[in-house]
């Protein structure tokens, strides 16, 4: 078994961590952090988890919660994970953080965020279709909930070298901001409404262009965040123009596809759609579905995919490390279908 601890557990990433590993046949949660409810049991701010976990939060210093862990996930806020990361390291834990902490280099994660970064380690970018080093890494940078959804969706394309722009319109349940409330997630202001934000300046560009750009040197992104009055999931529609030259290959369908059943041939979580992806045919999964639709006589083609923000944006994701870090097979404990509806 697979001792685990969860740093940040009162949050909805590590309410998610909780409700997903309650299933996982090769997992112990051994520890529960929180500052604010140490002592008070996990079912108190996590009401789905009674009868199902009898764990108590506490609240531990790193060395103490790495005593008793194999892996320990970090679900804190950026900025916060840098003062754990480090200890947990040296005490001889694996750690996976949920937070943006370690997802970029330090000159660039400086410049996004408006702050120093006060522990700088090695880490691998833990987007398991991309990165097949999560296996053998000590530290993960878990992706962004819109980087997830955003970089799935054109990855294949991006390696073909057939891009030249994408231009990224995305759609989040309000989940995505955390259980702290702001005038954003006050329902009337949410309720009836989208809410386009951070237009031309979120932080997670770096991120997505990291990553692409890994796959395509040069490739030009630009991204627009919306919330929309849903709790969870992630809608992108990528609008991707061609290179020169790669116009015809981008108006052919079979070409496409094949580029993206080659692509995720090894990923099973990413599903080519049979129809436009639907929010509610992945939430609560760790699937991420995409479709795609070439523009008759343009250079265009649209890329469309949906996932839970905090299942394969956040926690089913890191547990998906978790399993290859383990060399167990990546769908353990993950092999369940969205609602639906
Ligand atoms: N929500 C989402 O969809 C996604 C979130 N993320 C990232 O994951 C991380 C967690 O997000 P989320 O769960 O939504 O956040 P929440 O705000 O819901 O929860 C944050 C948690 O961190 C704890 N915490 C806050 N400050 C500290 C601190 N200084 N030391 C220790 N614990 C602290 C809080 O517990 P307490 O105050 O009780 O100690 C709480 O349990 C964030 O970095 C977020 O950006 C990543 C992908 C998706
Ligand atoms: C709707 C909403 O507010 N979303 C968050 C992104 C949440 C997330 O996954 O990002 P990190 O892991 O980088 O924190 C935002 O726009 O900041």
């Amino acid at each position: 078994m697979i001792d685990v601890g969860i740093i940040g557990g009162s949050g909805y990433t590590g309410g998610e961590l909780l409700r997903l590993l309650a299933n996982h046949p090769e997992v112990d949660v051994k520890l529960v952090t929180s500052r604010k409810l140490s002592g008070k049991p996990v079912s108190l701010v996590h009401p789905h988890l009674k009868s199902i976990y009898a764990l108590n939060f506490e609240a531990l210093n790193a060395k103490e919660a790495a005593e008793r862990c194999d892996i320990i996930f970090t679900g804190v806020p950026h900025g916060t994970a840098m003062d754990w990361v480090p200890d947990l390291l040296d005490a001889g834990t694996r750690v996976i953080d949920l937070s943006s902490d370690y997802r970029l280099p330090v000159d660039v994660f400086e410049k996004t965020y408006g702050m120093k970064h006060r522990a700088p380690r090695d880490a691998i970018f833990g987007l398991p279709e991309l990165h097949s080093e999560v296996a053998e890494a000590k530290l993960i940078g878990n992706p962004g909930c819109y980087p997830t959804g955003a970089i799935l969706a054109l990855a294949p394309l991006a390696h073909a070298g057939l891009v030249d722009r994408v231009v990224y319109d995305s759609k989040s349940g309000i989940s995505g901001a955390g259980i702290e409330p702001t005038e954003t997630s006050h329902y009337p202001n949410m309720s009836q409404n989208v809410i386009p934000y951070k237009i031309t300046t979120h932080r997670h560009v770096p991120e997505i262009k990291q990553e692409l750009g890994l796959l395509s040197p040069g490739i030009k992104v630009n991204f627009t965040p919306h919330v929309i009055p849903s709790v969870r999931g992630i809608l992108t529609t990528a609008h991707v123009f061609a290179k020169e030259g790669a116009e015809t290959t981008l108006q052919d369908r079979e070409a496409v596809a094949r580029i993206y059943r080659d692509f995720y041939k090894d990923a099973p979580f990413v599903r080519m759609a049979d129809v436009v992806p639907r929010l509610g045919a992945v939430r609560g999964s760790n699937f991420c579905d995409i479709s795609f639709e070439p523009e008759k006589g343009s250079d265009r083609i649209v890329v469309v995919s949906a996932i839970d923000n905090l299942v394969k944006g956040a926690s089913g994701q890191a547990i998906q490390n978790m399993n290859l870090m383990a060399g167990l097979d990546q769908r353990t404990g993950l092999w369940f279908p969205g609602m639906a509806p």
